[in-house]
């Protein structure tokens, strides 16, 4: 099946089953994830104390731990959290917000990568690179890297590393598993003056892991599809952050199949 036939059936499943996706994630986009998850046709959650992770996220469709804005309990909270998805396959998106700008933040990553099994990494280029490469400073969470070779390469290794999908946002998203490539073309350099619409993104890659099966490859690289032409949809209507963000949400919920096949840009390589 081709990526634009793929991502139209897993937005179709999305629509029609709701599955329920468990974020532990910042206080910045709290509201902007749900509401964004919402529009999309799945069912949010956010939910970080101690004592109801396990439960929350052993009848999730997909569990997303977002580092943006850190608190020791909560690194216990995302540690149960992913340990109940584990036991049961559901699988774990990772935001590492602002890995690289401090130890902290980078320690924290690298923790729950080691001690839990991640399905997808969803950051942005400084932030992945530090996770691959000693010595990369990230500036506060916004990526201050463009694409290079070198990040390709750290993402693939990365990838190897901890088993799992490595997938950057930025002006071509990219999506790695340390065999395949994939480059997604779509979105609008507008989406990064709204804060969190990063943290979305890992939301909604949530969203099509949850439906997806054993395909979680072309689910990630579908995700970062869709929600780039939805950006697209949104910047014919505004071109402004405040009105832009309004326009972006009504598009998650308007945009459909025949958008995907006429709007999606994916390549491999
Ligand atoms: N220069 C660009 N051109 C087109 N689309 C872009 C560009 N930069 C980012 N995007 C898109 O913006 C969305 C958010 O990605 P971004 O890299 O800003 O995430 P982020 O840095 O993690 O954001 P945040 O942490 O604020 O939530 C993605 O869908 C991405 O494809
Ligand atoms: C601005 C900001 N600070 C911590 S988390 C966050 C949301 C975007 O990642
Ligand atoms: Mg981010």
């Amino acid at each position: 099946m081709d990526l634009k036939e793929t991502a139209a059936e897993l937005l179709g499943k999305i629509r029609t089953n709701a599955p329920l996706v468990h974020n532990i994630t910042n206080f910045v986009v709290m509201n902007s994830s749900a509401n964004i998850l919402l529009a999309l046709g799945a069912s949010p959650v956010m939910a970080h104390s101690r004592r109801e992770v396990k439960e929350m996220a052993a009848m999730a469709g997909a569990l997303v731990l977002n580092i943006g804005t850190l608190e020791e309990k909560w690194i216990e909270a995302m540690l149960l959290a992913a340990e109940a998805a584990n036991e049961r396959g559901i699988p774990v998106i990772l935001d590492p917000v602002g890995a690289g700008a401090t130890a902290y933040r980078s320690k924290v990553a690298e923790t729950i990568l080691r001690k839990t099994s991640v399905s997808v990494i969803r950051g942005n280029a400084s932030e992945v690179l530090s996770l691959a490469v000693d010595d990369v400073r990230t500036k506060g969470v916004d990526s201050s890297l463009s694409f290079s070779d070198e990040i390709v390469t750290a993402a693939g290794a990365l990838a190897r590393k901890y088993g799992c999908i490595v997938s950057i946002s930025g002006e071509k998203d990219l999506v790695a598993d340390g065999d395949r490539v994939l480059r997604v073309a779509n979105g609008v350099p507008l989406m990064t003056r709204v804060t969190g619409l990063g943290c979305g993104l890992s939301a909604v890659t949530g969203a099509f892991c949850s439906v997806a099966g054993e395909d979680l490859f072309n689910a990630v690289a579908a995700a970062y599809g869709f929600y780039g032409l939805c950006g697209e949809l949104a910047h014919e209507v505004s071109d402004r952050p405040g009105s832009f963000y309004v326009a972006f949400v009504d598009a998650i919920h308007a945009a459909g199949a025949a958008d995907i096949h006429t709007r999606l840009k994916i390549e491999s390589g």
